[in-house]
């Protein structure tokens, strides 16, 4: 039987730790690495961060956005990169950020989780602003497939706050947050495995739980990817203040501090970055 999401997670952390290298090629950072700013570039780019993570992390989470500036060249690149980290044996988080109503968010699903899909990632970033039930499509197909969503909840970027702290007015969840409510719905799917589930959730390391009424409770069983590290600010030192309870789902992910090093720098960056995380949850 097919492992599911949370299990593979699980042995990730165990056995490379709980690092996510995001795989940003930003334009200036192509240029940094003396590599042009086109498809090519960012397939070169995208390759030898996924070289460099084998054996010092086991997460990678290309964003999509910077491949897909150059188009279908952009999207090919990507594919070399998704199948290189995939082969390679990472857990591969497709950072696309889909959301849409639920027919065509089933489509963005089979897209970013079908085996065999030329995209086929481990998991993907996805918006349930439109609604929790409009992922459930995706979530039943991850779920057949062993694959994973990290749903948006409570995002890095400052100005994302007043939405996501807003109060919900109806249904089961009235009276908590945006945020909480997405939690919570989360958590009733992972209630459905045992140990760590395979729907999670994205809480920023730049902001606070109790601003969201995000409770670790909540959070039990509940994979986080936490981006914010390094260029936005969080330090991984502050985990345990941030993530409390909820800690031991958390998916430490930084992408510009790690990927300033330069082609010559990044093996031992990321071998730096993993070390002090796993200080840290030792
Ligand atoms: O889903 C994400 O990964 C994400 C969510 C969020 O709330 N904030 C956030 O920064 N991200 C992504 O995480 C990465 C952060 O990059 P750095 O700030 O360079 O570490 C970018 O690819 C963002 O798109």
């Amino acid at each position: 039987m097919t492992p599911t999401f949370g299990a593979r997670l699980t042995s990730t952390f165990a056995t490379a730790g709980r690092l996510c290298v995001g795989i940003d090629p930003h334009a200036y950072l192509l240029g940094q690495w003396g590599l042009s700013d086109d498809a090519r570039g960012a397939r070169e780019f995208g390759l030898r961060v996924v070289e460099a993570t084998v054996g010092r992390a086991g997460i990678v989470k290309p964003q999509v956005a910077f491949f897909e500036r150059h188009g279908s060249a952009g999207y090919a690149a990507l594919e070399a990169v998704l199948g290189a980290a995939r082969d390679a044996g990472l857990i591969v988080i497709a950072d696309v950020k889909r959301g849409d109503v639920g027919t065509s968010v089933a489509a963005y699903g089979e897209a970013w989780l079908t085996p065999g899909s030329p995209l086929e990632s481990d998991a993907m970033t996805i918006s349930a602003f439109q609604g929790v039930g409009s992922i459930q499509a995706p979530h039943d197909l991850a779920t057949a497939h062993g694959k994973g969503l990290f749903v948006l909840a409570a995002t890095s970027n400052p100005e994302a706050a007043t939405l996501q702290t807003a109060t919900v007015t109806a249904g089961p969840t009235a009276g908590t947050s945006v945020a909480a409510s997405i939690v919570a719905d989360v958590h009733d799917w992972n209630q459905l495995e045992t140990g760590l589930g395979s729907t999670g959730v994205v809480i920023g390391a730049t902001v606070a739980l109790g601003d969201y009424g995000i409770t670790p409770r909540s959070l039990a069983g509940t994979p986080i990817l936490a981006p914010g590290f390094g260029h936005q600010g969080a330090l991984v030192s502050d985990v345990g203040t941030l993530f409390g309870g909820a800690s031991s789902g958390v998916i430490v992910s930084a992408s510009r501090s790690i990927l300033a090093a330069g082609p010559s720098g990044i093996d031992a960056a990321i071998g730096a970055q993993s070390a002090e995380i796993a200080g840290v949850f030792a």
